[in-house]
């Protein structure tokens, strides 16, 4: 059996929904495990919402009238039986989020916004499903919640490996003897029964937990670009195809934050050696980029950009040097907010490190970091990393640019930089 992953981008709109339903359909009638995301930028919407309800904010229901128009709008396209249940079925999905609505917002923040924004894969999957079984492909939709079982770390589950495994291999099997089944990517079930979120654009991950428990032949990543690239097409003019990439090459590109795979995906397909494939939907007959064991090409330098990032330089009060001892409280206070480190290196009595600019959660960082340690930051930084680099890629990134951080390894080179 093989595992399919469609993302907002390739469901964003009638046409793309009609181009997916005819890439499964040219899989064949069964034995395919298809897992999608929440259609266009339902999500980041979906987002707004939860947030605006947290914050008490009246625009919520305005916002959510506004995503329910837009699915109702498709579904109206789509079906132009109005008996369908489809239109029942996704009128009371959105109920669930009614309900919550009109309560106040008096549950932790995190959980909140889980219940909410994984509305937006449990809606974009029933209507494919439908769709497909309005068009005679016979297809079984199932909640991945009765699968991915995770714990209560809501905005950023943990996945109960276990437990999800006996779920999936104990039912899903005898639903992919008998046709095509569609599921959600990006949600799972706590063991209290309430729905978490594995993290934002975590549906590969999704679809990487179902190929491993279900020992696939291959898993493909359907996507808007023909296959991973050297960088990402909208930050860089002469992008060129990665043909082959190792696991190992994949989960360093995705570490440093090539967006093109969620950095979670490459470890399960890896331990049961599964190749991932990913593959244009606009040029489905197209090959795109095979991630295996062993790459057979040589490897061509890449770049990763990260816009929007702070730059802190951390250095103990009393001028003593960074040691263990301080190091291990540094991380244990960016552990503490949820602050994942891009780059850091260190001096003698300084420690920089880069971060994403979040805003919700910087202050509290730089607060409990200033009860030990003197801290100084700058913003609007670049952090640009290069894999395979040579010093002529380096000159290209770094052109007009002041480098004020630079860590290099022996195959990859992260500089920190801003405009001149
Ligand atoms: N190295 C890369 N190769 C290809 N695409 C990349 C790379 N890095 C970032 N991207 C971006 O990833 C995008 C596809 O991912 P995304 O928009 O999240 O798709 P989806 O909604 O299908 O999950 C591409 O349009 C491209 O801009
Ligand atoms: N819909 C979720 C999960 C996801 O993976 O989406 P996509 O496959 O469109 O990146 C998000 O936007 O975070």
């Amino acid at each position: 059996m093989q595992v399919y992953k469609f993302g907002g981008a390739s469901i964003k709109n009638i046409e793309g929904i009609k181009n997916v339903t005819q890439i499964i359909q040219s899989f064949g009638a069964k034995n395919l495990l298809v897992v999608v995301s929440a259609m266009d930028k339902t999500t980041d919407r979906l987002q707004e919402l939860a947030f605006a309800h947290i914050n008490g904010n009246e625009t919520r229901h305005e916002i959510l009238e506004s995503i329910k128009d837009f699915h109702f709008e498709i579904i109206s396209k789509l079906f132009t039986d109005t008996k369908n249940p489809i239109y029942n079925d996704v009128a009371n999905t959105f109920v669930e989020i009614e309900w919550l609505l009109e309560e106040d917002a008096e549950d932790a923040p995190d959980y909140l916004y889980d219940q909410i924004v994984s509305i937006g894969e449990l809606v974009s999957s029933k209507i494919i499903a439908a769709f497909l079984n309005q068009q005679g492909t016979f297809c079984v939709w199932q909640d991945a919640r009765n699968y991915i079982q995770t714990d209560n770390n809501y905005r950023e589950a943990n996945v109960q490996w276990e437990k999800t495994t006996n779920e999936i291999q104990k039912h899903l099997p005898s639903y992919l003897e008998q046709g095509i089944v569609i599921t959600q990517g990006f949600i799972g079930n706590t063991s209290e029964n309430f729905t978490s979120t594995l993290g934002r654009e975590g549906s590969d991950y999704s679809a990487a937990i179902f190929s491993a428990a279900l020992d696939a032949e291959k898993m493909t990543i359907w996507k808007d670009v023909p296959g991973v690239l050297n960088a990402d097409p909208k930050w860089f003019d002469e992008t060129e195809k990665i043909p082959q990439l190792s696991y190992r090459d994949a989960i360093e590109l995705t570490y440093y934050g090539a967006t093109v795979i969620h950095p979670k995906t490459i470890k399960p397909i890896q331990n049961k050696g599964i190749p991932l494939y990913v593959r244009s939907f606009i040029h489905p007959a197209e090959l795109g980029t095979e991630i295996s064991s062993e790459a057979t090409t040589p490897p061509v330098p890449s770049f990763i950009f990260k816009v929007n990032q702070v730059l802190l330089s951390i250095s103990p009060k009393d001028f003593s040097f960074i040691i263990e001892e301080n190091l291990s409280h540094i991380f244990a206070i960016f552990h503490q907010n949820k602050v994942k480190v891009n780059t850091m290196l260190n001096s003698a009595i300084s420690f920089s490190v880069s971060i994403d600019n979040d805003e919700l959660k910087i202050e509290n960082l730089i607060k409990d970091l200033s009860a030990d340690f003197k801290v100084k930051y700058n913003k609007d930084m670049e952090l640009v990393t290069i894999r395979y680099y040579n010093q002529q890629t380096i000159d290209r990134v770094t052109e007009n640019k002041k480098v004020w951080l630079e860590v290099k390894s022996r195959n990859t080179c992260q500089m920190v930089m801003k405009n001149l």
